[in-house]
């Protein structure tokens, strides 16, 4: 489990991160998300015991990272922001040196490393200098590096930063794999890593929390939760058939594409009504889709209208 209890950073009169609060259980994956400059990295780097609080405090399976750094970071594996130091290292000897660093021995060293190097797929790179390396492989050399020890705690700085599609994905079924028994936290700017992985998101911006939810949660919050989004042959016809149905508040037409957006009254449900209205008219219709919701939107909102006041779910 992590824990912080007002985890606060101050540079000078500048406040990075402003009394922060959260637990992570195992089996969840909490993704920070925040504009640049939010505080994410700053919390991270307290949490991994990389960086002293200014006030407050963290735990990682229950070690207070100031006061038992060492039991702390023994149970910790930190992939911090960028690529892995010691660049002039080749993959292998940058591996055996945390092998070293995190005391593994005999057969489980080797299982270890064996299990690391395969599930980042770095076989054909490991006598390469790491400063050579592409930045998707650098970030995996760093990501096998922090899940070296097999620890039950993962705190990951923009894990799939610099990744290919592929190897985005990858990555995201690397930690759904080790999801069930770890407790992990990741910061992110893409917020369909949050869908793909995430059990839970805490929004930051200003170095204050301003929503925790799961990705559910946030995507009700969406204007386009339970709207209804179609395209069709005949626009105008669509139109005329969307009029017709009552709970329907609004609508909105998309100016590059034609889509419709029919957004519901307050608590309705507006699909089978347009689908049927549609069906009765004969339109024909290319799409039809009941939208969860959009949170690229609900993260604009939160972020721009931030305040400073915090905005819990
Ligand atoms: N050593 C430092 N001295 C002064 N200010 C700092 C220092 N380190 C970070 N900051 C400031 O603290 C704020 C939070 O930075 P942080 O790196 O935690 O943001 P972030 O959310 O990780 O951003 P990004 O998404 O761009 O990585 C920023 O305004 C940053 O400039």
């Amino acid at each position: 489990m992590i824990e912080t209890r007002q985890l606060t950073k101050r540079y000078g009169d500048f406040t990075a991160v402003d009394a922060i609060s959260f637990k992570v259980e195992p089996g969840q994956v909490l993704g920070f998300l925040g504009p640049n400059g939010a505080g994410k990295s700053t919390t991270m780097k307290m949490v991994a015991g990389f960086l002293a609080p200014t006030s407050g405090g963290a735990t990682v399976a229950g070690f207070d990272v100031e006061q038992q750094p060492l039991e702390a970071k023994r149970v910790l594996g930190y992939l911090p922001e960028g690529a892995p130091s010691y660049g002039e290292m080749t993959v292998r000897e940058f591996i055996d040196f945390i092998a070293d660093v995190r005391g593994l021995t005999g057969e489980r060293r080797f299982q270890r490393i064996d299990d690391a190097i395969g599930r980042l797929h770095l076989e054909r790179v490991l006598e390469q200098p790491i400063d050579t390396l592409s930045k998707g492989f650098r970030r995996r050399v760093g990501l096998a590096g922090s899940i070296l020890h097999d620890p039950k705690v993962l705190i990951l700085d923009e894990p799939t930063d610099g990744l290919d599609p592929n190897q985005k994905q990858e990555v995201r079924t690397l930690i759904n794999s080790m999801a069930r028994d770890k407790t992990i936290i990741i910061s992110t700017h893409l917020l369909e890593e949050v869908h793909a992985v995430c059990t839970r998101a805490i929004i930051i911006a200003g170095g204050r929390v301003l929503a925790d939810a799961t990705p559910s949660e946030l995507e009700a919050r969406s204007r386009y939760h339970q709207a209804v989004s179609l395209t069709a042959g005949n626009l105008q016809e669509a139109k005329d058939a969307l009029a017709k149905v009552a709970d329907i508040a609004a609508i909105e037409v998309d100016p590059q594409d034609n889509r419709i957006t029919a957004f519901p009254k307050p608590g309705r449900s507006i699909f089978v009504a347009i689908s049927d209205a549609l069906k009765a008219q004969n339109v024909a219709v290319r799409e039809l889709a009941l939208e969860a919701g959009r949170l690229d939107e609900v993260f604009r909102t939160i972020t721009q209208g931030a305040t400073g006041k915090e905005a819990r779910t």
